[in-house]
């Protein structure tokens, strides 16, 4: 393993995944393996980015943590107890929007309480709140494809918030966005998570974006039988502004360090579909 091992391993993390082997059933009756003895523990609190070759098993080991996939081998334990099922304590950012197009900014917001009973009074303010807080109070009535991509991406993180998750489960939520708004929208999510401190595991191709947000940066081998290949602590301080940090000597250190073994999965991940 590469970068030293960060993980606590105490079982009491908010994510443990245990040698988690997943694989797939394919047509004849073949198996893929797609990732294979993988562990991995985010402490509560922590902010953990996983970064791996396109194809190498990133979203299923999120599937696994989110309780959407059980693996074959080995197990996701969620604060220390199995997870029997769907992961109750977390809430999921994906890249594609999950919001409803028939529903306004605020009811798309409120949505999340309104199902666990909360008073729809209740639900509302809560949400406007929300909306503030993400910089767009002004659009509470506003639909979904009356949004910008990154407006878009502020409810579905406000969406995500108001439950109150304790872990966030982020697949390039940011995938989407252009450049700019990606920085942004990074910043916005740093504020908020420094604010409220979730325990965060996000998935990203993008190694300077996972630098700049995480504490720790896991690195996948390319698959097929994909493994955990390294694991970074990312000492940079906090509070950061991920504009800035990207400028800094230690933060091009790091990203060298980092990318000389991404650098060889990455290019065995495009050999092998060559
Ligand atoms: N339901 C499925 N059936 C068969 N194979 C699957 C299934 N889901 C995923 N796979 C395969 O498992 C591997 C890992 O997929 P996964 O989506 O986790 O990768 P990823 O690292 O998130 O990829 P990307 O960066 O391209 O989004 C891929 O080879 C994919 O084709």
């Amino acid at each position: 393993m590469r970068g030293g091992r960060v993980q606590d391993g105490t079982g009491s993390a908010a994510v443990a995944l245990r040698n988690a082997t997943v694989a797939f059933k394919l047509a004849g009756g073949r198996v893929y393996t797609a990732v294979e003895q993988a562990s991995l523990d985010v402490a509560d609190g922590e902010f953990v980015a996983i970064v791996g070759p396109t194809g190498c098993g990133k979203s299923t080991l999120l599937n696994v943590a989110a309780g959407l996939l059980r693996p074959a081998v080995g197990e996701a334990r969620i604060f220390g107890a199995p997870l029997p099922g769907l992961n109750a304590d977390a809430g999921y950012l994906f890249q594609a929007d999950a919001l409803f197009p028939w529903k306004t900014a605020i009811d798309n917001v409120a949505i999340g309480l309104e199902i666990a009973g909360a008073p729809r009074a209740d639900a509302l303010s809560q949400a406007q709140g929300w909306l503030e807080t993400v910089g767009l109070g002004a659009f509470a009535q506003r639909y979904p494809h009356m949004l910008s991509g990154g407006q878009r991406k502020r409810i579905g993180l406000a969406q995500v918030l108001i439950r109150d998750p304790k872990i966030l489960l982020m697949d390039e939520p940011f995938g989407p966005l252009d450049a700019q708004t990606r920085q942004i929208m990074g910043n916005l999510l740093l504020e908020l998570w420094s604010k409220h401190r979730k325990a965060v595991l996000f998935v990203t191709h993008d190694l300077e974006e996972a630098i700049a947000l995480a504490d720790r940066v896991v690195i996948m081998s390319a698959g097929p039988s994909s493994r955990i290949i390294g694991d970074w602590r990312v000492d940079l301080p906090r509070p950061r502004d991920i504009f800035e940090i990207r400028l800094t000597h230690e933060f091009h250190a790091l990203h060298r360090e980092i990318w000389t073994t991404l650098r060889e999965q990455v290019m065995k991940a495009y050999g092998a579909v060559a």
